[in-house]
C-alpha cells in the first residue's frame, strides 16, 4: 500500500517503520531537527521487538509535498490536528481516506471540518513510544496495538487492505464494526489513567494502591462513562469497574503519555483528556467537577513548564 504518515513521531514514527519494513510505500512527512535526522540517516525504531530503520529519502517536509496515497494516517499531537486538517484538505493524495491514530474522542470530529465526512475513518492505538532523539523512536514494552473500521460503507475496502497490511508488519491490529465504542472505551481508560498518574505524578502502580487516589480513578472514569453515555455511546454501568480491575493488571511502572509530557516539560494534551471531558460535560449538562478539578490544577502546565518558578 502507499501510505502517507503525517506526524513521524512516537506512534507514526513506530507504526510507519515497521509498515515500511514489510515492503510498504511509506511517505513521513516530519519537520525541524527530526526531519532533518531522518533525511540524513533514515528514521531509526528502537524496540524490544527487533529495531528497523527507514529509507533516508521516505521523508518529506510539507503535506503539500505528498503524491498519490491509498491511506493518510494522522499522528501528530492533538493542538496540530486542525493544522493538519486544513493542509490535507489541499493535498495531492488523491481524496486518499485518512486514519487518525490520536488520543480521544475530539480529533475525528477536528478533521471532519476541513474534510469529506466519508473519507475519515476511525481509529485508536495503544503503544508506548516517544521521540528519544532526532532520527530515533525509542518503542517500550511489547505493546503495538492499532484497531480501526470503517463508518461508512466505502470505507470498507481501504480497511481491510490496511488490516493485511499491518499483519504483515507484524503489528497487533484488528477492525472494529462498532469503532467509536472502542475510541470511547480507550479515552475511559486514558482519561483515567493521564489524570490520576499526572496529578499523583506517579505510575499506576502508586495510584491503584492509595485508597484515596484509587477512588479519584474510578470516579474520573465514572464520570467518562457518564458522558460517553450522553453522547450516545451506551457503555454499560459496570464499564468504569472494569477498567479499574484492568488498571490493576497492568505493570505498577506504568505511566500515561500525559504524566511524561508533565514531568519533561512539554505541552499537554489536558485540553483534550480531563479538560475536554470537562468542557463537553458543561455542554452537554453531565456533572464531571473531578475532570473540572484535574483540568484546573493542571491548567498551569498545559502549554509546558510554566516560567517564573
Ligand atoms: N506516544 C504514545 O505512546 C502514544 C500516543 N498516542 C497519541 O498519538 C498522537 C501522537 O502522539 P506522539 O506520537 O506521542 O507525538 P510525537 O510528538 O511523538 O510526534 C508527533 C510528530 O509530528 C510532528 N508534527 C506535528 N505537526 C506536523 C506537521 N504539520 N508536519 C510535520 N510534522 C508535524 C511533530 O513535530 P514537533 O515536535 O515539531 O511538533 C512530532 O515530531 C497523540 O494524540 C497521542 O496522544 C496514543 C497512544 C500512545
Ligand atoms: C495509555 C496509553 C499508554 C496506551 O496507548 C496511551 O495512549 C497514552 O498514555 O497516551
Amino acid at each position: 500500500m502507499r501510505i502517507a504518515v503525517v506526524g513521524a513521531g512516537g506512534v507514526g514514527g513506530y507504526f510507519g517503520a515497521r509498515l515500511a519494513a514489510a515492503g510498504h510505500e511509506v511517505t513521513f512527512v516530519a519537520r525541524g531537527r527530526h526531519l532533518e535526522a531522518v533525511r540524513r540517516s533514515g528514521l531509526l525504531v528502537r524496540s524490544p521487538l527487533g529495531d528497523v530503520r527507514t529509507s533516508p529519502d521516505s521523508a518529506v517536509d510539507s503535506i503539500a509535498r505528498l503524491g498519490p496515497a491509498d491511506l493518510v494516517v494522522v499522528a501528530v499531537k492533538l493542538w496540530d490536528t486542525e493544522d493538519v486538517a486544513a493542509q490535507l484538505a489541499s493535498a495531492k493524495t488523491g481524496g486518499a481516506p485518512v486514519l487518525s491514530l490520536q488520543n480521544g474522542v475530539h480529533k475525528d470530529a477536528i478533521l471532519r471540518r476541513s474534510l469529506p465526512e466519508e473519507s475519515v475513518l476511525g481509529g485508536t492505538c495503544f503503544i508506548s513510544a516517544f521521540i528519544e532523539e532526532p532520527g530515533v523512536v525509542r518503542h517500550n514494552g511489547a505493546l503495538q496495538r492499532m484497531v480501526f473500521g470503517a463508518r461508512h460503507p466505502s470505507q470498507k475496502d481501504v480497511v481491510e487492505r490496511f488490516l493485511t497490511a499491518c499483519q504483515e508488519a507484524g503489528t497487533d491490529a484488528a477492525i472494529s464494526t462498532d469503532i467509536d465504542r472502542v475510541i470511547w472505551e480507550k479515552f475511559v481508560f486514558l482519561v483515567g489513567l493521564s489524570a490520576t498518574t499526572a496529578t499523583v505524578r506517579r505510575p499506576i502502580g502508586v495510584v491503584r494502591s492509595h485508597e484515596r487516589s484509587r477512588v479519584l480513578l474510578r470516579e474520573i472514569m465514572e464520570e467518562t462513562v457518564a458522558l460517553a453515555r450522553a453522547s450516545g455511546v451506551a457503555l454499560d454501568d459496570t464499564f468504569a469497574e472494569r477498567q479499574l480491575a484492568f488498571c490493576d493488571t497492568l505493570p505498577a511502572d506504568m505511566t500515561s503519555s500525559m504524566h511524561n509530557d508533565l514531568e519533561h516539560g512539554n505541552r499537554l494534551e489536558l485540553p483534550w483528556l480531563s479538560g475536554g471531558v470537562a468542557d463537553l460535560a458543561d455542554r452537554l449538562g453531565v456533572p464531571a467537577p473531578r475532570n473540572r478539578t484535574v483540568a484546573d490544577i493542571l491548567a498551569p502546565y498545559a502549554l509546558g513548564a510554566p516560567a517564573g518558578g
